[in-house]
């Protein structure tokens, strides 16, 4: 039987696919961790957790470092949202260039109002169209080339940037759709610009005062991606000084309160039944293969492997990428008298991922001399079911 912890509201859909092998939430001393947002970043790991999969794209809530040194491997489902945050960013462009949210709100507040009187009270009553204006895009992955896609099919010209784009991500973004050299170029002609970035030294501030002087006047800004990749307080001076125009986010805090130019949604872009189910079906699916079969893919801290189980008996192990690790484990298992049926190795950054396979049982001793080399951090025994 294994065990998995979640943290969050996990969505059902993905309760629902794990199979009779798993219980959820009964133990304190889990194999795995499904979860959304939950910060983990200070949090003890238990000794016997496996993986953690966080069900989403945001990653910025894990200690990558820190699980790659205890030999926990770290999944994220980038994408799984990816339609949801692209509609709901849609949405807030065109009710900002309509002014849809100050409009409401007056509304609500004077219904007995006649649409004339009320225009001439405020000019605001009359917006803009989206067709023809620029929309700056910053982050062309998953999400941001769904958003930059759906602007263009909209009339929208669009510009964007990624200087880390994959070919994956290229093919998916329509050819009219301009690619800018730098973030200056990609800002500096735009009406609207959303940005769609991993948070990480990078990005953070990646939209502060500097970037903000080399936009338009009268720009309006959307950050949907991450607190502090847009710089908050500098937004609040830019609205001051009339330089920008409107700032909407999913991420508020203390500095944009109780501003009519600001629109504030509280971390709701991923929020869909869709999305959730996305999300928690594929993690229930990762936590299922890597503990019954040790294969993985795309996963944050280690490597790719994807070899059938013929044998009855895996071996894997995950330790750091230096010379001489694969030589070393084969030592072992033949100084222990166990021929290898199947071996595979490889590696991502500093850590490296090996699997072999065996039609005898591991021993104690055997497992006990694969931990005994140096630089092996975790050794797990699979049972071919
Ligand atoms: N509000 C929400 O609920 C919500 C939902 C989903 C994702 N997000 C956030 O949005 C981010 C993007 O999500 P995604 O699924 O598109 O991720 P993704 O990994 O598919 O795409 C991120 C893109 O950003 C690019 N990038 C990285 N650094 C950059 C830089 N300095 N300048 C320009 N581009 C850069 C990468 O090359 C990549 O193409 C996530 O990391 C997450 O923080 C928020
Ligand atoms: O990065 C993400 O996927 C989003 O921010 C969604 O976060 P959530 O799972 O906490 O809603």
């Amino acid at each position: 039987m294994y065990n998995v912890k979640t943290f969050n509201a996990i969505s059902q859909d993905g309760l629902d696919k794990f199979s009779d092998k798993y219980q959820i939430n009964q133990i304190d001393n889990p194999d795995a961790y499904l979860i959304r947002s939950a910060n983990m970043l200070d949090a003890d790991f238990p000794e016997n957790l496996k993986v953690i999969v966080r069900a989403g794209a945001g990653f910025n809530n894990l200690p990558i470092d820190r699980l790659s040194e205890l030999g926990i491997a770290a999944f994220n489902t980038p994408g799984s949202n990816a339609n949801a945050v692209k509609e709901v960013v849609l949405s807030m462009i065109i009710a900002s260039v309509r002014h849809l949210f100050p409009v409401a709100n007056f509304s609500a507040n004077n219904l007995h109002a006649d649409i004339s009187k009320m225009k001439k009270i405020d000019p605001r009553f009359k917006g803009t169209e989206i067709r023809d204006k620029t929309l700056a895009v910053i982050g062309l992955g998953h999400v941001g080339s769904l958003v930059a896609n759906a602007a263009n099919d909209l009339g929208m010209d669009v510009v964007g940037y990624d200087p880390y784009l994959s070919s994956d991500a290229a093919w998916r973004i329509e050819s009219d759709i301009t690619r800018a050299n730098t973030l200056e170029d990609a800002i500096k002609d735009a009406d609207i610009i959303t940005v769609h970035v991993p948070k990480n030294d990078e990005t953070t501030d990646l939209i502060d005062e500097e970037a903000i002087k080399q936009m338009k006047t009268g720009v309006s800004i959307l950050n949907y991606a991450r607190l502090g990749i847009v710089n908050n307080q500098a937004v609040v001076d830019a609205l001051d000084e009339g330089k920008v125009a409107s700032y909407i986010t999913d991420f508020g805090d203390d500095v944009l309160m109780n501003r009519e130019d600001v629109v504030i949604t509280p971390h709701i872009g991923g929020s869909t039944v869709e999305a959730e189910g996305n999300g928690a079906v594929r993690g229930a699916k990762i936590i299922q293969r890597y503990l019954e079969t040790g294969n993985l893919s795309q996963s944050l801290n280690l490597p790719n492997m994807n070899v059938s189980m013929h044998s009855p008996y895996r071996i894997t192990l995950i330790h750091k990428n230096i010379p001489n690790m694969v030589g070393q484990i084969a030592t072992k298992a033949a100084d222990n008298n166990f021929n290898i049926n199947q071996m595979s190795n490889g590696a991502k950054g500093e850590m490296a991922y090996t699997m072999v396979d065996f039609c005898d049982e591991p021993t104690e001793q055997l497992l006990n001399d694969l931990k005994s080399i140096n630089e092996v951090i975790r050794v797990r025994v699979i049972k071919r079911k």
